[in-house]
């Protein structure tokens, strides 16, 4: 379980500008005057880049890939890999190998392995292939709700309310995406306040975590700030977390400030890898890679090995024939 807050204060070995004149008793009183920010001291990562991560890809990716990255991943100490989905293969081709990939992972003890479930259809198909935890994937955007799942946020919340009943029967629990909280590709500007009305919703129909996806990498720390006090209204931070794409290079940024606000869950992709085939133009997501390496340095507690991590990531990159987009592994590949 996640839970307690470490205090950090901002604090600097060389004071800077102060010059060749400077003196310690000025540098104490800067010092004591500098803010003191609470973080978790324990933050969970949801690893999505078997799923997220290699949805947009054009070439389909070999099933043993997959199968591989996923256990790597494992061996890495991640405590939730998003494995893959349960989409139709008309709309995502790249995934329709899911069940295979549910077959072929090797399930190491307290990792849970979530798959993308739309609809009944999938959420069934899922169970079949042993899923034992799902997602379902809405958004506060409706043009994008239509491009994404075709149909309008209410009829979705409509099929969703099937899953999340035919889950509580069966024990699995639900987690929920909100797409588009501080952008939207076809919208543009999406209201904070449309933000919470659909993850309250969410949550309410019994879904534990609700992941606020910033799908086309537009937010800054001002407007992720802005959507979280809207949605720590309606939803307790324990079951927040956040999804950051990086197409501004903001998503760290964004992350920490999520991260001050009490949330004490990362979504993130190896890498640095994907995108949503139904928003054009976004880059990958925060590359998990970083995000590990800035909550290291802030003493917080992952669980999670930063070398066999970024050999996960050499692994998959040299599987697409891609450079990482992870600023991490590319600066340990050079060390
Ligand atoms: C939701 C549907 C299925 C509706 O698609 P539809 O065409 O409206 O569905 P339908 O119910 O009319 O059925 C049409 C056909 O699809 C089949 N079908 C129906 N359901 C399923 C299923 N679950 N699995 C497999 N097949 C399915 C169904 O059996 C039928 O087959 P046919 O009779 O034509 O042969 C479709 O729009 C779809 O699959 N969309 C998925 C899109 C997707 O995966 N997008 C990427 C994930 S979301 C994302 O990346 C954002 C996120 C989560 O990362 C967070 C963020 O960054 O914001």
């Amino acid at each position: 379980m996640l839970g307690g807050m470490i205090a950090v204060t901002a604090r600097r070995a060389v004071p800077w500008g102060l010059g060749a004149g400077w003196t310690p008793g000025l540098v104490l009183r800067q010092i004591s005057s500098l803010p003191s920010y609470t973080f978790p001291k324990e933050v969970k990562i949801v690893e999505v880049g078997p799923r997220d991560g290699l949805q947009n890809e054009k070439a389909i990716v070999p099933t043993e890939v997959k199968i591989n990255l996923i256990n790597m991943l494992s061996e890495a100490g991640l405590q939730s890999i998003e494995a893959t989905s349960f989409v139709s293969p008309k709309w995502v081709p790249q995934m329709s190998d899911h069940a295979n990939v549910m077959h072929g992972i090797k399930r190491f003890p307290n990792v849970s392995y979530p798959v993308l479930t739309p609809n009944l259809t999938g959420f069934q198909s899922a169970v079949q292939c042993g899923a034992k935890e799902v997602a379902i994937f809405g958004a506060a955007s409706e043009l994008f709700s239509k491009k994404n799942i075709n149909c309008s946020i209410e009829e979705s919340l409509q099929r969703f309310e099937a899953v999340t009943a035919a889950a509580k029967e069966a024990n699995i629990p639900v987690r929920g995406y909100v797409s588009c909280v501080l952008g939207c590709p076809y919208e543009g500007k999406v209201h904070p306040s449309k933000v919470a009305e659909v993850a309250h919703k969410m949550f309410s129909m019994g879904c534990y975590e609700i992941s606020l996806g910033d799908t086309i990498g537009v937010g800054t720390p001002g407007s992720m700030r802005d959507m979280l006090c809207a949605v720590l209204d309606v939803i307790p931070a324990h079951a927040i977390a956040v999804h950051c794409h990086d197409t501004y290079g903001q998503a760290l940024a964004n992350i920490l400030v999520a991260l001050q606000m009490g949330v004490q869950v990362v979504d993130s992709s190896i890498a640095g890898l994907g995108g949503c085939p139904y928003a054009q133009g976004a880059s990958g997501n925060v590359a998990t890679e970083d995000v590990v390496y800035m909550l290291h340095g802030l003493g917080i507690h992952t669980g999670v090995d930063l070398k066999k991590l970024t050999e996960a990531g050499a692994y998959i990159c040299r599987a697409l024939g891609k450079k990482s987009n992870s600023k991490v592994s590319q600066a340990m590949c050079r060390l």
